[in-house]
This record gives C-alpha cells, sequence and structure tokens, in this order.
C-alpha cells in the first residue's frame, strides 16, 4: 500500500551530481551473502538495486560513487538488522530518504508492515514508485517530519533510522513513534558508544531506557552492523520534562489520550 502526502514540501535544492553516463555501469549481480539474508526474495532486492542505481542516481538520491556497493553498503548492511525484528512487527523507518533501511526490511521480511516516513517530495516520489514497482503490499510511504506524523500514526513496534541525526535529536523524533515497549534501532557507526554515552541523560528524558549496542551480520558483512536499541519504556510529551511523562500516575487529560494512543 502507498499512500499519503503529509507535512513540508522538497525544501532542499537539488543534490549536484554527475551525469550517470560519466561513470560505467555497476555490476549489480547479487554476492553470495544476498542469498542468506534475503532468500527467496532476492530477486525483488536485486530489481531494487537497479533502481537505485538507475533512477535514484539519476534523481540525486544515491551518489554515482555508491551504486557498485550497492549491495555490501547498503542492501545487506541493512538488511542483516531484520534479525532484531519480531515477527508481523508494524515498523516506523524514519528520513527514509532512498528507502534505507525500510524497505530493504520490507523487501526480506514481507512479515512486517512498514511504514516510510520522509519529507521530502522528491524522496516520496521515487518511494511510492519503487513500492509500486516491486509490488510491495506492506509498505505505506508518508511524507512529513517524523514530529509532523506522531499523531497520525499508531504506536510502532519498532522505529528505525540510518543516518538521520545524532542519538538525542533521534531519540526525540522516533520514540514519541513507538508504543510503551516498542524500541529504535538506530543503525550507526563506530562512534555508537561515544554517542550513548554522550546522549545516555538525554535518551532517559524522552522515557527511553539504556540504550544496547548490537552488532549485525557478523560473518555476512565486515565490519558488521551497528545497531544502537533503546526501549521506550514510559511515553514522555514532547518538550516535556520526563517528570511529565505518564508512566507515574494517570497525568492530565491531554496526557492520557496520548498515552491510549501510544499504546
Ligand atoms: C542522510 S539521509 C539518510 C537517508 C537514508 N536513511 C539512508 O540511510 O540512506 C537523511 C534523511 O532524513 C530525512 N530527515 C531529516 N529530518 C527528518 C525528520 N525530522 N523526520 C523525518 N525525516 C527526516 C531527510 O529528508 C533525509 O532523507
Amino acid at each position: 500500500m502507498t499512500t499519503s502526502r503529509h507535512g513540508a514540501g522538497d525544501s532542499g535544492p537539488g543534490v549536484e551530481t554527475p551525469g550517470p553516463s560519466s561513470f560505467p555501469a555497476p555490476d549489480l549481480r547479487p554476492p553470495a551473502t544476498a542469498v542468506e539474508v534475503f532468500g527467496e526474495r532476492l530477486a525483488l532486492a536485486t530489481r531494487y538495486t537497479e533502481l537505485l542505481a538507475t533512477e535514484g542516481v539519476i534523481r540525486g538520491l544515491i551518489g554515482p560513487r555508491e551504486a557498485p556497493r550497492l549491495w555490501e553498503r547498503h542492501l545487506i548492511n541493512c538488511g542483516v538488522m531484520a534479525q532484531l525484528i519480531a515477527p508481523g512487527a508494524a515498523v516506523v523507518d524514519v528520513g527514509s530518504g532512498a528507502g534505507l533501511p525500510g524497505l530493504v526490511l520490507a523487501i526480506a521480511r514481507p512479515d512486517l508492515r512498514v511504514t516510510l516516513v520522509e519529507p521530502l517530495a522528491r524522496r516520496t516520489a521515487f518511494l511510492t514508485e519503487t513500492v509500486e514497482d516491486l509490488g510491495l503490499d506492506n509498505v505505506t510511504v508518508l511524507r512529513g517530519r517524523a514530529e509532523e506524523v506522531v499523531d497520525v500514526l499508531p504506536g510502532a513496534d519498532v522505529v528505525t533510522a540510518r543516518a538521520v541525526a545524532a542519538l538525542d535529536k533521534l531519540a526525540g523524533w522516533c520514540l514519541p513513534l513507538a508504543a510503551v515497549g516498542g524500541r529504535l534501532l538506530a543503525m550507526k557507526g563506530s562512534s555508537a558508544a561515544e554517542e550513548i554515552a554522550e546522549h545516555t541523560a538525554a535518551i532517559a528524558a524522552l522515557g527511553g531506557g539504556e540504550p544496547v549496542i548490537h552488532l549485525c551480520g557478523a560473518g555476512l558483512i565486515e565490519p558488521p552492523t551497528t545497531v544502537v536499541e533503546i526501549v521506550k519504556e514510559a511515553h514522555v510529551v514532547p518538550g516535556r520534562k520526563k517528570a511529565a511523562s505518564v508512566r507515574s500516575g494517570r497525568g492530565s487529560a491531554s496526557q492520557r489520550g496520548r498515552r491510549d494512543r501510544r499504546g
């Protein structure tokens, strides 16, 4: 399923990239490890790499230099985090861009219900067309910023993000989209532990539990994908301190309404 338009327009100027004809056509044949990640969905994943390497590059959503390394750096890198997601989960991917990691997860795991949240029209157009091209029926494309769609979406089991913002800002955008007991899975680089140390207090104030680092895909990709997991322990009304959390007591009527919606 693809939908909707919400919130701000495509605010930035087009990304300046050399034309695709400046680069040789990349070899998009899947490596052996791709079979382990995508299984019988490999043909769909391969088609997605083709769309990224053509339309994705032409529209400036993927740098042309990324095209030869789409499998390792993008599809497999994102796909291995599926091991952290329970069957049938409702997943919201914040700042999907060209579909990473949300669309990859939807391809690898047809049991998931995935909502791609992305503010830029150019990107949601590509996402919508790609979802249609691939014939995916477990994906919704929602145009808007994470902060704008909190009241539109039911609380998710899992909120994912890659390369969107620092952990404190990311938690502020993503934890409100999760149900209490749901989780933020943030793909991070080698500085994940430093980011956690820097932002632990801010995350706790947002209702997040102690962050845990997972290394996914060891033996499949080198280095493995680093994922920071933060459980949403309490619903905190955005902009309020944790003391206003609905975790203790019934709170105000508006807080109760919010809590009920977020689960
Ligand atoms: C660097 S790109 C990363 C895209 C993709 N996740 C990836 O890994 O290739 C960051 C994306 O986050 C989106 N973004 C920025 N702020 C956002 C917000 N507040 N809510 C949702 N998306 C946001 C941008 O429009 C952009 O597509």
